[in-house]
């Protein structure tokens, strides 16, 4: 199923994303498999194709989704700034993942039906579109290609025939196992030798499996479930990592660039994926990325702990922006730690970059020509900075520091008076193609905010025109009465030398 097939959409062209520039080749990753920071060398030059594992869609998406979603975004938008064409597949786990990793347990998205009193499909739809508006709210970019698991049954069945045929799993009472005892390599990423696995899995042993860590690549469906198909060895329906291996070969090849995933799926979901391509003979992914937790209390947020907060809820008393920027502003392999402290301190960086983005593009109208050369030297070393901290493992915090280092020396530059207009230019698409581009912050307003930004600046131009003629008249009264009126609305209006002048 998965040999190089020259029809198949992985060996298309990805020509709807051209490069930008030459492929960069000094970025640096953490290789999870080889446990080091290594060069990124694409096994199609000029090109990357990355597989993130998604959510299983059975309740709204907490802040933990969003870190690792924003995370991965980031990295896609790095390699795209860096002139690759990115593949980004993302799954949609709408089957066969049971409540605990040993095989056992309802499905979550049919116990989630029985409760909503839905058809498992109406359970994976609404939470699958609910997921979606989330991360467009977030500014995440669409993945090239959102598979489903029960859109890719017949790829699942090759995989596990391929890998009965092989030796390396075995049917048993209508379902299928992998066989760990088949392949030494199993354990390879997460470094867990076989004999330590055995423990925490000894208690849920199933009398179908020949050894307790073997894993379900097929299960056979009790009467009554409802996500059944039929398979060489009868009605049942796929396991839950299966789905992964299958889709991620698919859709990017063997020896594909990345596979993404939490931290937390590193074992057993990723050392099977790992095992089920291998031992059916398909080369799987060459670099590994985790990301690491999202935590409240220090404990993982997770939908089963109940812990969590639903980006949803988060959106509704703060701007996505802010939300992203928080998560940015750690990086993707520390703990971000969720309170009320981050989100003021996010609230309030934030700002700090928005006020000097809006500054800079409210100067440009009005500007006068040329440029500053020492300032646009300052600006040029903040991007410099900025693009190395990617290049280093994709460090956003010291990409986020890069901004801040640009912004105050904006606003150095912009409260000592008129700066050029290329200088403006020259920031602005600093703080736009990076902080934009790359982090994905300024989203959603970027465009309706420099219409308003020039409406804002034509009209308040008027209103200190209208102020300036009441204090020629001297009727100061309605001169401050203007003043006052703006001030309530947040506009502070500064009387200099040259005239005055209004922040927000
Ligand atoms: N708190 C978190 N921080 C970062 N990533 C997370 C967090 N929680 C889940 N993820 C990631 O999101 C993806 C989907 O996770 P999953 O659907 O298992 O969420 P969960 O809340 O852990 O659910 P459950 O508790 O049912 O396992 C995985 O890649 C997982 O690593
Ligand atoms: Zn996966």
């Amino acid at each position: 199923m998965t040999q190089p097939d020259p029809s198949s959409p992985a060996q298309l062209s990805n020509a709807a994303q051209p490069a930008r520039r030459a492929p960069d080749p000094d970025i640096q990753l953490y290789d999870t498999m080889q446990r080091q920071k290594v060069n990124f060398t694409p096994g199609t030059p000029g090109r990357v194709g990355m597989y993130l594992c998604g959510p299983t869609v059975y309740s709204d998406a907490h802040l933990g989704h969003a870190k690792k979603e924003v995370a991965f975004d980031v990295i896609r938008r790095a390699f795209e700034h860096f002139g690759y064409a990115v593949r980004y597949v993302a799954n949609i786990t709408d089957v066969g993942h049971l409540q605990n990793d040993a095989d056992d347990g309802e499905d979550k998205i049919a116990k989630r039906a029985v409760l909503e009193q839905l058809e498992p499909m109406e359970v994976a739809d609404k939470y699958f579109w609910s997921f979606t508006d989330d991360m467009a709210a977030l500014n995440v970019k669409r993945p090239s290609i959102n598979p489903r698991a029960t859109g890719h049954i017949p790829e699942q069945i090759r995989l596990i025939e391929e890998l009965v045929a092989r030796g390396h799993a075995y049917a048993s009472g209508g379902s299928v196992y992998f066989d760990v005892r088949s392949w030494p390599e199993y354990g390879k990423l997460s470094g867990r030798k076989l004999d330590d696995q055995e423990e925490g899995v000894r208690e849920a042993v199933r009398e179908d499996k020949r050894d307790p860590r073997d894993f379900a690549l097929w299960k056979n469906a009790e009467a009554g479930h409802i996500m059944r198909w039929e398979s060489p060895w009868g009605v049942g329906f796929p396991g839950w990592h299966i789905e992964c291996s299958a889709m991620s070969l698919k859709y990017l090849g063997e020896g594909f660039d990345i596979h993404g995933g939490g931290l937390d799926l590193q074992f057993p979901h990723h050392e099977a994926e790992i095992a089920q391509a291998e031992a059916a003979g398909h080369p799987f992914a060459r670099y590994w990325m985790h990301n690491n937790m999202l935590t409240i209390g220090g404990e993982k947020m997770s939908k089963s702990k109940g812990n969590f907060t639903t980006i949803r809820e988060l959106l509704a008393v703060h701007d996505p922006m802010v939300v992203r920027f928080l998560l940015v502003s750690s990086h993707y392999r520390s703990v971000t730690e969720f309170s009320e402290e981050a989100f003021t301190s996010a609230r309030s960086g934030y700002r700090r970059l928005t006020e000097a983005l809006g500054e800079t593009e409210r100067r440009l109208p009005t500007a006068p020509a040329g440029s500053d050369a020492a300032l646009d030297a300052r600006i040029a070393a903040h991007v410099l900075a900025f693009e190395d901290a990617l290049r280093d493992d994709f460090n956003t915090p010291r990409a986020v520091a890069a901004l801040f280092g640009l912004t105050t020396d904006m606003n150095a530059a912009l409260g000592q008076g008129a700066v050029g207009r290329d200088t403006l230019e020259r920031a602005r698409a600093a703080y736009l193609g990076l902080g934009g581009g790359v982090l994905g912050l300024f989203a959603g307003s970027t465009e309706s905010r420099q219409d308003d930004t020039e409406v804002v600046s034509a009209l308040m131009d008027l209103v200190l025109k209208a102020r300036q003629n009441y204090r020629l008249q001297k009727q100061y009264a309605a001169a401050d009465e203007l003043r006052d009126t703006l001030t309530a609305v947040g506009v502070t209006v500064e009387d200099t030398k040259e005239g005055a002048r209004w922040r927000r």
